[in-house]
């Protein structure tokens, strides 16, 4: 398997960026080719992609297809999907793509399927129950931000009643004010927690174990459940309910496993399915697809091009739809924790850029915050916006104000404005005393800034569960691209490690042989 730098297409693609990519222009792109829209528009399943404002062409696409190739892509999915271990450094599969398997056609089906059954039917049983007013997730990372991206993004499918809770952060300011309002007998604690030893979690669980005991509650063994690889360590916890996975379901891959089980508890078994469902036929389309219409293969090839030749650090994403607010913060674990490495499977130093930064807000807040640095910034920034054809409220007008936001950021980042044409308008009263030709520069925008546009026809459990696989699947491609382990995190680990040594001293204060900031500081706060 090639890395992409040492590739013929690499070596294409440099002279292909030289000659005409750096140069490209996507206003005249749309001129000269009336197809355009067209021809660059993928239909993958539940989700519609126009590719067409975006940086490259026919002959990109070309040379992009054969890095591809050479990079053996196809070859290094289907391992994935066969069960390999490709994550090298932990020695596991992976294999989130059989949690959304129907049974029978993945490795590992009949285990996969009877917690699926068993999950499934306590939180219909979750559900029915209305002694349970509050579901409360305690969870970090891949545990908490999945389900509670998809519990806020299916709102509609809820049923009232029930109100769902996510506890994340060791900052006790997060589960306290929440305790305040819960009642202990009508409160569902679920710890989620791959390894059940991730020190957020733990302490959240424990505090509001305490918690629980101390305000008059009942029955522990009812009021607490457990979703984690580690059953031992939930039993010792006291938690004997434990709906289990396994280590080949990375944490940001989990919301498909029992994790989902916050999901589940929200929209119900029929939905929960209907997620799966959508999550895989996106996995059939990576899997058969050809390269040339393959969505989630085309958005890596296209991140690698804006990486590695145009230099972009940062991509952007905006959801024109308020139920995906959590989507960013869940993109941002599931790509940069993935692919935010720098060296390859064999341990060498990359010579490239790899994850670039990703981050947004739901449109049209963003318009009215960030969006300025997008039209006139120094930095080009591609930007993700995802429309919704249909609502689930009831107003048009509003939802054709979103719609035509939408549309207009992105005609808007594309077309640009000269300063020519900024000079032919009339100028604000304000500015008035200002020369017009320098308003002018102020108001023109450069514009050929590239976009992306996803249509999904509606907000649904399927559409959802594509959209995100989609997203999985794009996250492999450039990885495997880029010869990388998307797989592991190591980079979170040496944090973690000073901070178990530094815990010690926030309570004795003793600051010998620490760095002279780090001592600083922990004099400043404890003192
Ligand atoms: O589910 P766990 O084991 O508590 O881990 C939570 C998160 O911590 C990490 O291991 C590192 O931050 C993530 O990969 C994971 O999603």
């Amino acid at each position: 398997m090639k890395r992409c730098d040492q590739t013929a297409a690499w070596a294409a693609l440099q002279g292909h960026y030289q000659a005409h990519g750096r140069g490209f222009d996507l206003r005249e792109a749309f001129a000269r080719d009336a197809g355009r829209y067209t021809a660059m528009g993928i239909e993958a399943p539940e989700v519609y992609a126009d590719l067409s404002k975006n940086l490259l062409d026919t002959a990109t696409l070309h040379f992009l297809l054969d890095l591809a190739r050479e990079c053996g892509l196809e070859t290094q999915r289907d391992a994935l999907l066969r069960g390999e271990p490709v994550n090298g450094t932990e020695g596991r599969a992976v294999l989130h793509t059989a949690l959304r398997a129907p049974q029978g056609t993945a490795p590992f089906s009949d285990d996969v399927h009877g917690v699926l059954d068993h999950m499934l039917a306590y939180a219909d049983g979750v559900r029915a129950d209305w002694a349970f007013t509050d579901i409360v997730n305690i969870g970090i990372g891949g545990s908490d931000l999945g389900p509670q991206m998809v519990v806020r993004a299916l709102e509609s499918y809820t049923h009232s009643g029930q109100r769902l809770h996510f506890v994340s952060n060791v900052d006790g300011h997060d589960l306290a004010p929440l305790l305040q309002r819960l009642d202990p007998n009508k409160t569902l604690f679920i710890v989620a927690s791959k390894t059940f030893t991730t020190q957020e979690t733990m302490a959240n669980a424990q505090a509001a174990r305490d918690w629980f005991l101390s305000a008059g509650g009942h029955a522990i063994s009812r009021h607490f459940v457990a979703t984690t690889t580690n059953i031992e360590a939930a039993a010792a916890f006291g938690i004997s309910t434990t709906f289990g996975f396994w280590d080949w379901v990375g944490g940001r891959y989990s919301l498909w496993s029992a994790i989902g089980l916050p999901i589940a508890i929200a929209i119900g078994s029929a939905n929960f399915r209907e997620l799966l469902a959508g999550a895989h036929a996106m996995d059939r389309h990576f899997a058969e697809a050809p390269l040339e219409r393959n969505l989630p293969a085309l958005l890596g090839l296209l991140d690698l091009w804006y990486r590695n030749f145009h230099g972009f650090g940062s991509r952007s994403v905006a959801p024109y739809h308020q139920g995906l607010a959590r989507l960013p913060a869940y993109l941002q674990q599931l790509e940069m924790e993935s692919n935010g490495k720098r060296v390859d499977v064999h341990g060498a130093a990359l010579p490239f850029g790899t994850s670039p930064v990703v981050w947004g807000e739901p449109g049209t807040n963003g318009q009215h915050a960030y969006f300025q640095m997008l039209h006139q910034g120094t930095d080009v920034i591609p930007v993700e916006f995802i429309a919704v054809k249909t609502p689930s409220h009831p107003w048009a007008g509003q939802h054709h104000k979103l719609l035509a936001n939408c549309l207009a950021q992105s005609q808007a980042l594309m077309l640009g404005k000269t300063a020519a044409e900024a000079a032919t308008e009339k100028a604000p009263t304000a500015s008035a005393s200002i020369a017009p030709e320098v308003l002018a520069q102020h108001r023109s925008f450069p514009g050929n800034r590239p976009s992306t546009t996803f249509v999904l026809e509606a907000l649904t459990p399927r559409s959802l569960g594509a959209l995100v696989a989609m997203y999985e699947h794009r996250v492999f491609t450039s990885g495997a691209l880029w010869g990388i382990n998307s797989f592991d995190q190591w980079g979170v680990e040496l944090g973690k490690a000073l901070c178990n040594q530094l815990l010690p001293r926030l309570a004795s204060g003793d600051t010998a042989g620490l760095d002279a900031s780090t001592a600083g500081l922990l004099r400043r706060l404890t003192a």
